[in-house]
């Protein structure tokens, strides 16, 4: 689904990320670890292609980055930002926004269920016609996080989903990831905690000085937590048991 081969990237005069390696396969839920400053934004902006690369290379789903990627497979959610845009704009709007691409600047036909079905997994179905400006920080990021779902993808790739989210909001996403996941979704998620995601998370990966120094075993969970774990650094594939629909075309993230 991901891998990162030697990843260097510089940012103005400084190097930030220095040879990372990273692999994610299919039906993984690997989580990005390490203290403020340690390249672990820099590391998903460059995996999505935002951030270019001074040297290394990247493939997503088999395909070295750039127009050949099937980008409707892939859901990016940046660090947190708001969901408004300035204009107002309906939670539906933002989220069916998530349909449209370079290549496709038309809502395709029957974007209002799969956009209402986004809302739906995020628990703001009932929200869906009122203005982002009327929602909580937490809610916003649920609306983005549709937004990344609405393509239906196979991978998503989340940076700090979680953050500063209140505790409704932390819990509607430990939910929805739950049913993903278990329908086969792979993720790769920049977290500073496991938190309610521990349950969930396959593999973790700590980032220091933009170097990776662990991959392997998350964390110990809390006392009372069930975390599945992998013992080795390179997991084996696992096959996926997915039903939902292929995506038709290939945007641009974003
Ligand atoms: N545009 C930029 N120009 C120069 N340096 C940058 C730029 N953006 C980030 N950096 C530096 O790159 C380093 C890594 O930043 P990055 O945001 O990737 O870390 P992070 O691990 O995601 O941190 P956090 O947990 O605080 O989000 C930091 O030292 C940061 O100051």
């Amino acid at each position: 689904m991901i891998s990162a081969r030697g990843v260097c990237v510089r940012l103005g005069a400084s190097d930030i990320l220095h040879g990372v390696d990273l692999t994610v396969t299919d039906g993984e839920v690997v989580a990005l670890l390490g203290a403020n400053g340690s390249g672990k934004s820099t590391l998903v902006r460059s995996l999505v292609g935002v951030l270019p690369l001074a040297a290394g290379s990247v493939e997503l789903l088999g395909s070295p980055l750039g127009p050949s990627v099937d980008w409707e497979r892939v859901g990016y959610v940046p660090q947190r930002v708001s969901a408004q845009s300035g204009v107002p704009s309906t939670a539906r709007e933002v989220v069916s926004s998530g349909l449209l691409h370079g290549r496709r600047l038309r809502l395709p036909r029957g974007w209002r269920t799969r956009t209402d079905e986004a809302l739906e997994l995020v628990g703001l179905r009932d929200r869906a016609q009122d203005s982002t400006s009327e929602l909580s920080g937490g809610q916003q990021q649920r609306v983005l996080i549709a937004r990344a779902l609405v393509r239906r993808p196979d991978v998503m790739i989340l940076d700090e989903p979680v953050a500063g989210v209140d505790q409704p909001s932390q819990e509607a996403f430990a939910a929805t990831m739950r049913r993903l996941v278990s329908q086969g979704l792979t993720v790769l998620v920049v977290l500073h905690e496991l938190g309610e995601l521990a349950p969930l998370v396959t593999r973790a990966v700590v980032l220091r000085h933009g170097q990776v120094v662990h991959d392997g075993a998350p964390p110990a969970a809390s006392p009372g937590t069930t975390t599945r774990r992998t013992s080795t650094s390179t997991p084996t594939t696992t096959t996926r048991a997915t039903t939902r629909a292929p995506p038709s075309t290939s945007p641009t993230p974003g």
